[in-house]
């Protein structure tokens, strides 16, 4: 059985082609597969549906099923759409360079640039209120957004690098019941964040697409602009954001770093 390794700013993902919708992908067989020791390692899935064989509305051919290395499913995931995007267009399975993809959290338009990054079309970026989070003993209030899934996003005046992200930093479960991505946000200056992320079923990663969404409207926000654009850093790489009403982009790089068999002995073990 074919699988891909890709990432999108070393946000990293396993992808398996599964046209048909065939594969009995189990919670067990991801949280195997995204095991770094076990397993061929990554932060999640990408499992490449049809549309129409998954059972899901989309004006695109394409469904992205995502999943959390823990194997639960998320609603979205902003990198692994542009690394869905780069398999499909590498695989000849997408015709030109702006396209639809579906996912969870609706269909979400794509372009592949030029110079190779994508933009993907991500829908609003929608301020649900505040609330708080504790990383070890201390403590920040953050913006609750939701870009199709949930974050909360805490600004901080010390380098986000100086964080001790190892352990899942405590939240409010009653104000989000169903987990939350948190980001740590430095501002660098006009149009310019620099972000860590601790990603909800899955922990520290290198970059989080939604979250640089979710920073940027959160930035918006507080200077109570009515759009707004930014350069993100993260650990991985650099992406760039467009927030406005109703609507938002994201757009960086992708990558495929190889592509294999996955044995069926493995796969029949670890269902
Ligand atoms: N962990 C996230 C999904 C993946 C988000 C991230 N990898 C991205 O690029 O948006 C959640 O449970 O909502």
């Amino acid at each position: 059985m074919e699988f891909l390794k890709g990432h999108g700013t070393q946000n990293d993902f396993v992808l398996l082609p599964d046209p048909a919708a065939r594969l009995d992908l189990t919670p067990a067989r991801v949280a195997a597969l995204c095991d770094r020791q076990r397993g061929i390692g990554a932060d999640g899935v990408l499992r490449v549906v049809r549309a129409a064989d998954f059972g899901v509305e989309s004006a695109g051919e394409w469904f992205m099923d995502y999943r959390n290395a823990d194997g639960s499913i998320a609603e979205m995931c902003g990198n692994g759409v542009r690394v869905f995007v780069r398999y499909l267009v590498d695989a000849g399975l997408a015709a030109g360079p702006e396209f639809v993809i579906g996912t969870r959290a609706g269909d979400r338009p794509v372009v592949v640039r030029e110079d190779g990054t994508v933009t993907v079309q991500m829908g609003p970026a929608t301020i649900t209120g505040s609330s708080v989070t504790m990383v070890g003993e201390q403590s920040f209030s953050g913006v609750a957004v939701d870009v199709g899934n949930p974050h909360l996003v805490s600004f901080t005046e010390d380098d986000v690098a100086g964080l001790d992200l190892r352990d899942q930093p405590a939240f409010d479960g009653d104000f989000f019941p169903e987990g939350v991505n948190l980001e740590f946000v430095n501002a660098l200056g006009e149009g310019h964040l620099r972000m860590r992320v601790y990603e909800r079923g899955v922990g520290e990663t290198r970059a989080c697409g939604t979250g640089t969404v979710a920073v940027v409207a959160a930035a918006q926000h507080l200077a109570g602009l009515e759009s707004a654009e930014s350069v993100v850093d993260i650990p991985g790489g650099r992406v760039v954001v467009t927030v406005a009403p109703g609507e938002s982009t994201l757009t960086g790089p992708a990558e495929i770093v190889a592509r294999g068999e996955l044995d069926e002995a493995w796969w029949a073990a670890n269902g």
